[in-house]
Order: structure tokens, then C-alpha cells, then sequence
């Protein structure tokens, strides 16, 4: 079991209050959503999760453990972040970087089962593991993400946190790292927090969906039932930008 819990988080800048008073449940092998407009408090909240920034009130916990005060626990929550570019070591081979990872495990790992373990997460992500001695500058952007996810991975998280992770890519490699996800969700049974501004990302992935508008919760529950009957006027808006059925997904919004 992995259920990450926001249990009544508020996080204040000075006088703004970022994330305001956000409850919310990752349930084990499941993808949460988080969607809102810039500002919204999206990744304060994923910030808080993985140590990054304190909550003023509340608790994160992980399957119990009060993550604010186990810095331990805190490595099973592993964060993807938005730029991959900014995400690997541009001096650095890209299996190096993978194998950094590791190190979040509790194991002593042999050189030999460090090299074959990289081996094995590029293939996971399709990333050709002859490629691990070269430097991030002959991959693109969307290889990047795959090799930022194989990163994540390695420390075998007991969740992950994805913040905006397609949207510095182009629209054409989003759905890629979306369906490798997908992949992945069924292969590993991961559970998520995944965190985007679209909303039809969002749906693409998610079990759950949590809507937050100025910090606070406006919407929650499962990802079929808010979009089927969203009770909110700001969620409402939200799907107004989603194309209809039968249309491609615009992932570009
Ligand atoms: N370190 C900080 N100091 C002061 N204010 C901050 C800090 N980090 C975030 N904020 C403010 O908190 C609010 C929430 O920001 P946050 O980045 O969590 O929103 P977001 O929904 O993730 O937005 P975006 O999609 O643009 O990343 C914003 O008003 C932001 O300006």
C-alpha cells in the first residue's frame, strides 16, 4: 500500500496564503489529479510533499507517517518536474544521472547491478539502454522526460509527484510521455499525484481529480463524475477550453 494523504494543508507566503486548507487523498495505485490556473497553489502543494516547503498547518502523510517530521519517508515521494532540460546534468552521461536515483534505496548496489538496473529503467521508459554513456545534449526533450521519469524510478518511490511534466514539451511529444505513463501506471501499479493547468491532460491520466482555485479546493472526486456533472462554475470553465468527444485531445491548452 502507498496512500499519500493531504490531511488540512495550509502554506502561507507573508501575508498570502498559497494553499489554503487543501485535504485531499492519493489512494494507493491510483493517479490523483491536481488542476487549476497559474497561481492556484499546485505545486506549493507538491512542494510540501516532497520536503520542499513546510506546511504552516496540517499534515502530508504517507501510508500514516507524518511526512513533515520522517525526512526518511520523504525520499518514497519522488518529484518530476516540469523542465527537462534543467533536470539532467548536461556534463553528465544520462545512465550516471539514472543511477543517481538509486541512491534514494536503502541498498548498497554493486557496480555491475547499478549498470544492469540503468539497463533496465532506459528500457522501461524506451530509451535505447545503449545510450547511457551519452550526454543529455543528444536527446530530445521528450527523451529527456522519459530519462527525468527512469530517474524518478530508480529510487522506487512509493509515489510520484509530476509537476506540469509535458508542458514544456511540443504538443507532438506530450502525448508520448502521457502514454508512457499510462504504461507505466499499468505495468507498475504506481500511485500519483500528477499535476497540470489542462484539464484534458489531466483526464487522459487520472482516477481522481482535484480542482483548486486560489488555494483552495472547489472540486473533488472521481475523474468521470467532476467532468460528467461539475458542480463548480470555475470547473465548468475549465471544461468549456476541453475538446468535445471524438475530437483529438487538444494537450496544446
Ligand atoms: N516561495 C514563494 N514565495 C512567495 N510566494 C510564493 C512562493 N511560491 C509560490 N508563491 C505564490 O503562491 C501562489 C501559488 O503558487 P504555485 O506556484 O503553487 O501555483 P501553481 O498553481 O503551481 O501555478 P503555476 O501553474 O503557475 O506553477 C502564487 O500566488 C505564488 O505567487
Amino acid at each position: 500500500m502507498s496512500e499519500l494523504v493531504f490531511d488540512h494543508v495550509t502554506v502561507r507566503f507573508r501575508h498570502h496564503t498559497a494553499v489554503d486548507d487543501v485535504s485531499l487523498v492519493v489512494r494507493s495505485g491510483t493517479t490523483h489529479g491536481l488542476v487549476g490556473e497559474s497561481g492556484s497553489g499546485k505545486s506549493t502543494l507538491a512542494r510540501v510533499a516532497v520536503g520542499l516547503e513546510r506546511a504552516d498547518l496540517g499534515t502530508v502523510r504517507l501510508d500514516g507517517v507524518d511526512l513533515g517530521r520522517a525526512a526518511r519517508a520523504r525520499r518514497k515521494v519522488q518529484m518530476i518536474f516540469q523542465d527537462p532540460f534543467a533536470a539532467l546534468d548536461p556534463r553528465m552521461p544520462v545512465g550516471a544521472s539514472v543511477a543517481e536515483g538509486l541512491l534514494a534505496t536503502d541498498r548498497k548496489w554493486s557496480r555491475a547491478d547499478r549498470a544492469t538496473r540503468v539497463r533496465e529503467l532506459l528500457d522501461l521508459v524506451h530509451i535505447d539502454p545503449a545510450r547511457a554513456s551519452e550526454r543529455p545534449a543528444r536527446f530530445s526533450g521528450g527523451q529527456r522526460q522519459r530519462l527525468t521519469i527512469a530517474r524518478a524510478l530508480a529510487a522506487e518511490p512509493a509515489v510520484l509527484v509530476a509537476d506540469e511534466i509535458t508542458s514544456a514539451l511540443d504538443v507532438s511529444v506530450q502525448g508520448v510521455v502521457l502514454n508512457l505513463l499510462r504504461e507505466l501506471q499499468a505495468e507498475l501499479d504506481l500511485t500519483m499525484l500528477f499535476i497540470s493547468h489542462n484539464l484534458a491532460v489531466v483526464r487522459y491520466v487520472s482516477d481522481d481529480v482535484t480542482v483548486l482555485r486560489g488555494g483552495r479546493v472547489v472540486e473533488q472526486g472521481a475523474t468521470d463524475a467532476v467532468l460528467a456533472d461539475p458542480a463548480d462554475p470555475y470547473t465548468r470553465e475549465l471544461l468549456r477550453s476541453i475538446p468535445v468527444l471524438g475530437r483529438p485531445l487538444d494537450l496544446e491548452a
